[in-house]
């Protein structure tokens, strides 16, 4: 069986869709099939400011912080993401001849998750519930289309949002939306790009790029911050559920999937592994 690989693309403008999709090209020449997940939480603030929809965030009690997804800034999320950056990385594909679709997890169910009803944030050191947050948890992956789509040779291109039982528009991060796809597809390799080199001992030093990091329930060898650290999680994730090889990479090369199937970016290893391999 051809190996596959999922790429996820975050939305940092200094990651240029045209590069990736032209790798995505080089990548399907020598035989892998591909899935790309894309986000776009840059291109999601942008329209979100544009409209004069507020954007809020939720401080967890253990200080992560996510957006809040109201009513509104739900309909950002689709407008933005299913509306604005997917058919870019469509167009792009098509520039270079590689047939693809764009889908949202909500398409033929594609993945469920489940809404948290409540979500607790601090506000002013005082814990709050918060009610009208239409974010939630990957819980299934429907896998058949996805590979009729392979088969057929076909691209998919995904985002968020996902989809609940009841047919309701939930918000996902497409960092977990990617780990998600890649283990319910036995990816061969799950290549997350973003606007770092890879993932650094110290946030603030480019140059502290691991090429190897490994990953053990909260803990990593780096200093994870935001974005990173969720990614970092759900690279765990795809890891823990079979996924081989994981790796976290620069979006912003000119070649950055060749680069990271070439060894570039940091590959991630649970702990367990290592002391396995090395105790
Ligand atoms: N240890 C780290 N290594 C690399 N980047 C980090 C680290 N800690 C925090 N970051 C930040 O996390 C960002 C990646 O997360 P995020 O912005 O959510 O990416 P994306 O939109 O590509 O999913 C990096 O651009 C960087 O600013
Ligand atoms: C629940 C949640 O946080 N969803 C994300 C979906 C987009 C995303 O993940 O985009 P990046 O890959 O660019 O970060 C959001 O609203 O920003």
């Amino acid at each position: 069986m051809a190996e596959l690989t999922v790429v996820k693309c975050g939305g940092h403008t200094a990651v240029e869709p045209r590069a990736v999709c032209r790798d995505l090209a080089w990548l399907r020449s020598t035989g892998h099939r591909v899935v790309l997940v894309h986000g776009g939480s840059v291109d999601i603030d942008r329209f979100a400011d544009r409209l004069g929809v507020p954007r809020r965030r939720l401080r967890a009690t253990n200080g992560t912080v996510a957006r809040h997804t109201d009513q509104a800034m739900l309909e950002v999320v689709q407008l933005a993401l299913g509306g604005v950056v997917k058919p870019r990385f469509v167009s792009e594909l098509a520039k270079v001849s590689v047939p693809a679709a764009g889908l949202t997890g909500m398409d033929a169910g594609l993945v469920l998750a489940r809404r948290k009803a409540v979500t607790r944030t601090v506000v002013d050191g005082r814990v709050v519930v918060v009610r009208d947050n239409h974010a939630g948890l990957i819980e299934r992956v429907n896998t058949p289309l996805l590979r009729q789509m392979l088969a057929s040779d076909v691209v998919p291109v995904l985002s968020p949002p996902a989809i609940t039982e009841d047919g309701a528009a939930v918000n996902v991060d497409a960092d977990r939306m990617a780990a998600a796809v890649a283990s319910a597809l036995s990816a061969t390799s799950l290549i997350m790009l973003t606007a770092a080199p890879g993932v650094l001992r110290d946030p603030h030093d480019e140059a502290s790029v691991l090429p190897v990091c490994h990953v053990d329930g909260g803990t990593a060898d780096a200093e994870l911050a935001g974005g990173m650290a969720v990614k970092v999680h759900a690279g765990e994730r795809a890891l823990r559920t079979g996924v081989p090889r994981v790796v976290v990479a620069d979006g912003r090369l000119d070649h950055p999937v060749r680069a990271a199937m070439e060894g570039g970016g940091t590959t991630l290893k649970r702990a367990s592994d290592g002391v396995r391999r090395h105790g």
